[in-house]
């Protein structure tokens, strides 16, 4: 007897027609695949030629207009304005062709487009923006977006990627993780909502900038701005109750206090924390399994002691006390080296308390550079979310080969302009020997005896959207720190033996809607089993894959029913 769906949501069948009428933007206009039918339904009879296509030759259509612009911005900007013309057309188009416009919709792109926000924008509503202004009244704004939205990532812009404040700007970057929720995770279009919460900017370019969007004036500070974002997740509680909110690009001085105040008060979680440490921990798994040495054997250099670094660390130390360490012992397999170097106790106090914990003991006096560390450590794993370009040079890299045969060196600082080192400088310095991973792709590097070594794209991508669509379809009323560890073996458990022959330790980018759902299937599992959800996941975890699957959102399924 086969299961029934445990699941009340299904983006597969939501009448999104019913749902898009009410969207700011336009989700129901499928250009000139609309069949005659919805044209008249739509009132957009005589507005569009004869020719009634289908979705297939408007995907066509579009990836040819796309591939007509030069830089990869322009191509940005022609996907955007496709994305709010026909939401169907746009995601069928990110669907099929997922390695070559991910880097455009996503990192590295991305960047550059925050960065120009203000020159690049058409004015038209991407989300909402939430300003100081809005104080004493966000939950009246937040009635502006009349949807049942279900994902809500927020910024405030003042860490974006590896480019600091962007402020306003920094919409970009949640409209961005959205459009992966949506291609990647499957959640519908009109069930996610980007937010910006514009508390000013400490950008002097950006006040003196006459195109600046935002709010000019800078960033609020201390217990207002604490004020501000619980009157934001107070009206976000009223409005959507089920929503589950992503925090993505705060900086460290907020991040980590936002994340303790509200994780047991509504599902959430820190995408750059938690999601970049379940990414990164998956991948020391996997090394592990090619390397045949357990992960609590790591001694790992860490460039970058920030919100990333050590959510990264936190997840790789629960793996190791999974494997018989204390946290204590675990610990002691970091070295952090922050903007003033080597993280020791009792230098550069007072130390943030996020770096207290990995603050070593044993060394006595400051030690300023990477490789000076390297020397000390002779590390197996070097990892990079500094924001630093280029600091990874062949000689650094060179020098931890020398006392490890098969590093992991992770450049994982973004855009690509910020990272730690190229792909090919890490194979070209280790002959190929090392264990890579960015957080913005690199292309397939052939080395000089003809090898060809396909880098893996360390990214919190491949988790986020899995997370996602497991708490809300488990409809889970927090993101337990066992949601997150599922995400991390299911995640590893997606490396295939073709990914590990092509040299790369996570899987291919095409597969991101698969493993979405293995990871949705997993995390909405250990939803029930953590005692935060109570639907029913009696049933073989092939069946719940299938489920995930068959809840998630298809573009060409919503353009057949308008056919109707
Ligand atoms: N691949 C992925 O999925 C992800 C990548 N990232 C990337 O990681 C990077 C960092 O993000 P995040 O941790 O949130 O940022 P933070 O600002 O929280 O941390 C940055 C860290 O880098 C340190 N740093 C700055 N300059 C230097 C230097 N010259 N030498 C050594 N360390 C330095 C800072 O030192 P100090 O503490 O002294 O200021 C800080 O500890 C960004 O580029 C971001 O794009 C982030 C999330 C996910
Ligand atoms: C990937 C990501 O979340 C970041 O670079 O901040
Ligand atoms: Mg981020």
């Amino acid at each position: 007897m086969s299961a029934t769906s445990p699941f009340s949501v299904s983006y597969s069948n939501m009448p999104s027609e019913a749902l898009d009428t009410r969207a700011p933007s336009q989700h129901v206009y499928h250009g000139l695949a609309s069949s005659a039918t919805s044209r008249a339904a739509l009132t957009t009879e005589g507005l569009l030629p004869a020719a009634a296509t289908n979705l297939e030759t408007e995907v066509a259509r579009a990836l040819a207009q796309m591939r007509s612009y030069e830089t990869p911005l322009q191509k940005y900007i022609y996907l955007s304005d496709l994305a709010a013309t026909s939401s169907s057309i746009f995601y069928a188009t990110v669907l099929a062709n997922l390695e070559e416009i991910m880097p455009l919709v996503y990192t590295p792109t991305v960047g550059e487009a925050c960065q120009k926000f203000s020159a690049i924008t058409r004015g038209r509503p991407q989300g909402l923006f939430i300003t100081a202004e809005h104080k004493g009244r966000m939950r009246e704004v937040l009635d502006s977006w009349n949807l049942p939205v279900h994902i809500i990532v927020v910024t405030d812009g003042s860490r974006i990627l590896g480019l600091g404040d962007l402020g306003a700007g920094g919409m970009g970057i949640p409209i961005g993780k959205l459009s992966l929720y949506i291609a990647a995770g499957g959640f519908h279009p009109a069930s996610t909502l980007p937010i910006t919460l514009d508390f000013g900017t400490d950008s002097e370019e950006l006040l003196a900038d006459p195109l600046y969007i935002g709010l000019r004036q800078n960033r609020v500070q201390g217990d207002e701005y604490y004020a501000l974002v619980d009157e934001f997740i107070t009206a976000v509680k009223d409005k959507w109750p089920q929503a589950l909110v992503q925090f993505e690009d705060f900086s460290n001085d907020h991040c980590f206090d936002l994340l303790d105040t509200y994780r047991s008060q509504l599902p959430c979680f820190n995408d750059d924390i938690q999601g970049t440490g379940a990414v990164i921990a998956a991948g020391f798994v996997v090394a592990a399994r090619v390397l045949g040495v357990p992960i609590s054997e790591h001694r790992c250099v860490f460039l970058g002691a920030g919100s990333a670094g050590v959510g990264v660390a936190d997840r790789i130390v629960s793996l190791m006390v999974a494997e018989g360490l204390t946290e204590e012992e675990a610990r002691a397999r970091f070295w952090f080296i922050d903007s003033r170097g080597l993280v020791v106790k009792g230098l550069n106090e007072p130390m943030a308390s996020h770096k207290i914990p990995y603050a070593r003991t044993d060394v006595d006096g400051p030690i300023t550079t990477l490789q000076e560390v390297i020397d000390l450590v002779k590390p197996t794993a070097l990892v990079g979310l500094s924001k630093q370009a280029g600091v990874f040079t062949p000689e650094i890299i060179k020098s931890v080969h020398a006392n490890c045969a098969r590093p992991l060196i992770f450049p994982l600082s973004n855009p690509t302009s910020k990272s730690e080192c190229t792909a090919e400088t890490a194979y070209t310095a280790t002959n190929g020997e090392c264990l890579f991973a960015s957080g913005s792709p690199f292309d397939p590097v052939t080395l000089a005896d003809g090898r060809t070594l396909t880098p893996g794209q360390g990214n919190n991508c491949y988790v986020f959207p899995g997370i996602g669509m497991g708490t809300v379809l488990a409809r889970a009323s927090e993101v337990t720190e066992g949601m997150i560890n599922a995400a991390v073996v299911a995640l590893a458990e997606c490396v295939t033996e073709d990914d590990l022959a092509l040299g790369r330790i996570y899987p291919s980018i095409d597969a991101i809607r698969s493993i979405s759902a293995r990871i949705g299937a997993a995390v909405a599992r250990r939803a029930v089993e953590d005692g935060v959800s109570s639907i029913n996941v009696d049933m073989s975890d092939d069946e719940l894959v299938k489920f995930v699957e068959e809840a998630m959102y298809v573009p060409d399924r919503v353009v057949s029913a308008s056919k109707l």
